[in-house]
């Protein structure tokens, strides 16, 4: 595999997006807008993020994709162009990282998204990091910081089916349910269901990347709130409760890698909220509420009795925080 040559084969032959001026071939990409706009940027690292037991190249360059698209959809933005740098190692073929971008093809598809450019260099491990860029109505970024006292708070799809998923294709050969294994390679992240609130006045959006333990704590800082969550109002789908019946709380909170939407919403608005959500055939549950705090901090109730939620779930360098 030569360099010069893959790119050829990975660049697209036309644009989706109406926006672009100069896209993939010489030193950069342009385009060009008078709306606001969201960058951000996500990396999946092998045997980290994935391995090659729990993932074929196809998930891996989906995955990568989707854990992008939903920031977008956490900042309330409809998803444009994405950029990709990537370093292969070199048991890594051709064919593979040709299988790889036709994985994230087939979710910036899904959103109309463009790939507009990248790098390639050889390495030891395969890094997927990708850049995401998608417009916003002006001013209408759905921020961490906008919870207030009275809120409810919401979470879209189920929880836990990811962990659940990787447990699966970990341990268990062949896994008990499929279901599981899909919503760990294939999630689906809500931008279209974020895009669509862009009429509600105001929104708290965090993406479920971490777990919601870390999620809800990262809202309650950055709004200094208290944010209150019922054990027994969790989505947790049927798979997950009955594959790992002992398990599917603990991971429903802080597995991770689930990519749908945690937020509040005012009592006002809540209904609209609902209607968009029922318009798209997609699962929300009203999971807790949202008060003053002068600690903020995340309180998990189970009937009468409430703890603190602390911020548990992935870390990457935790092992270097006592250096
Ligand atoms: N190495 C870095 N350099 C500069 N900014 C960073 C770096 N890592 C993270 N950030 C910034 O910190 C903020 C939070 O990033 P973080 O990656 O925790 O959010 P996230 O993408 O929602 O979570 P996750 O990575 O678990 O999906 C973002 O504004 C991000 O751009
Ligand atoms: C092979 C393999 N081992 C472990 C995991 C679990 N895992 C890795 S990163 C992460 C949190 C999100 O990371 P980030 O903070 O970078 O978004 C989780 C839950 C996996 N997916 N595959
Ligand atoms: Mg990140
Ligand atoms: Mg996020
Ligand atoms: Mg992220």
């Amino acid at each position: 595999m030569e360099e010069f040559e893959l790119i050829r084969r990975l660049s697209p032959s036309y644009y989706r997006q109406s926006s672009v001026v100069k896209g993939i071939g010489d030193d950069a990409f342009v385009f060009r807008s008078s709306e606001d706009i969201v960058f951000t940027t996500d990396t999946m690292v092998e045997d980290v993020h994935f391995s090659k037991s729990t993932m074929a190249p196809h998930a891996v360059g989906y995955r990568a994709l989707a854990a992008n698209v939903s920031d977008l959809a956490a900042m309330g933005s409809e998803p444009a162009f994405y950029s990709v740098s990537l370093v292969v190692p070199p048991d890594w073929t051709e064919e593979e990282i040709v299988e790889l971008y036709d994985g994230m093809d087939e979710l910036g598809r899904v959103f109309g998204m463009d790939l507009i450019g990248g790098d390639t260099v050889s390495g030891k491990q395969l890094v997927v990091a990708i850049t995401a860029h998608g417009y916003l109505q002006k001013g209408k970024a759905r921020y961490r910081s906008a919870a207030r006292p009275g809120d409810l708070l919401f979470v879209t799809g189920t929880l836990g089916d990811s962990r659940g998923g990787l447990e699966e294709l970990l341990h268990s050969s062949p896994p008990f349910s499929e279901y599981l294994v899909q919503r760990h390679r294939y999630p689906e992240p809500r931008a279209v269901f974020a895009s669509r609130l862009q009429g509600l006045n105001r929104l708290c959006l965090n993406d479920v990347s971490d777990g919601i333990a870390s999620e809800a704590n990262e809202i309650a800082s950055a709004s200094g709130v208290t944010v209150h969550v019922d054990r027994e109002l969790l989505p947790i789908s049927e798979s997950l409760r009955s594959v790992y019946p002992e398990k599917a709380v603990e991971w429903a909170l802080s597995g991770g890698e689930d990519f749908e939407l945690l937020g509040t919403v005012s009592e006002q608005e809540k209904e609209e909220l609902l209607r968009t959500a029922e318009h798209m055939k997609m699962r929300v549950t009203f999971i807790g509420t949202i008060t003053s705090s002068d600690a903020p901090r995340v309180l998990i109730h189970s009937g009468e009795k409430a703890e603190t939620l602390l911020p548990t779930g992935y870390t990457h360098l935790q092992e270097r925080r006592s250096q």
